[in-house]
């Protein structure tokens, strides 16, 4: 079975990119979102993205951009996938995936079972679906809290779409969460840094060798 592919998100400097690649990420990801400790303005994000390896996927993280931001960002930085970690609508989705000609991974935040049939919902539209916890109402950040859901909730279901399981892993958990859930992507912000925004070369190898050596439980 091939490894786990993993994806750093909140890349800020050219050593996280650097850890991010030597370490064996498959995606790297920029945050766009004002609030965020680790949000980059476009000249920053495209030095960032020129830095890449080619073997690191690009991703824009974005929330509920409009067209005219996500014209500028497509036009400033070369990306290779665009995430969408706000409210956006599947109609929103299939416009922005038609319109920028990107692959486009959105973001369902998941708290109990009532959340679970909107990946259904957004995997008819999406070419990606991030499955992540769902922030608490009163959070300053729709993502990047550092906070799991219950994996159970996940366990052994199947999408149309390829998925990735995010929220509040670490290099402690990762195996864990990638043998019951089967998932075979990981997403990870808060759990690779050593202050909010600041990432920690060695928890991003220390993360992507555990995600690696995780063996997801076949499911039929
Ligand atoms: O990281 C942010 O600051 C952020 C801001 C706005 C929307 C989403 C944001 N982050 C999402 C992620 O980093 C991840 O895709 C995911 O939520 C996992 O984060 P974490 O629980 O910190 O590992």
């Amino acid at each position: 079975m091939p490894d786990v592919r993993v994806k750093i998100c909140g890349l800020t400097k050219p050593d996280d990119i650097e850890a991010a690649a030597s370490a064996g990420a498959a995606y790297g990801g920029f945050v766009f979102f004002a609030k965020s400790p680790r949000h980059l303005e476009f000249a920053a994000a495209r030095s960032l993205a020129l830095y890449a390896p080619p073997g690191l996927a690009k991703v824009a993280l974005v929330v509920d951009a409009d067209d005219g931001f996500l014209d500028a960002l497509t036009a400033t930085v070369p990306l290779d996938m665009l995430q969408l970690h706000g409210h956006e609508t599947p109609e929103r989705v299939a416009e922005i995936k038609a319109r920028f000609r990107l692959p486009v991974m959105k973001a369902v935040g998941i708290a109990t079972a009532d959340d679970l049939p909107e990946i259904g919902r957004y995997a008819q539209v999406a070419d990606q679906i991030l499955i992540d916890a769902k922030p608490a109402p009163e959070a300053d950040l729709p993502g990047g809290n550092g906070l799991a859901f219950d994996w159970r909730l996940v366990a052994g279901k199947r999408w149309a779409k390829p998925w990735m399981l995010a929220g509040g892993l670490t290099p402690d958990t990762v195996a864990e969460a990638v043998a019951l859930t089967g998932a075979r992507q990981v997403d990870v912000s808060s759990g690779v840094e050593s202050a909010p925004g600041v990432k920690d070369a060695g928890k991003i190898a220390a993360f992507v060798a555990a995600a690696q050596a995780a063996k997801a439980v076949p499911r039929i």
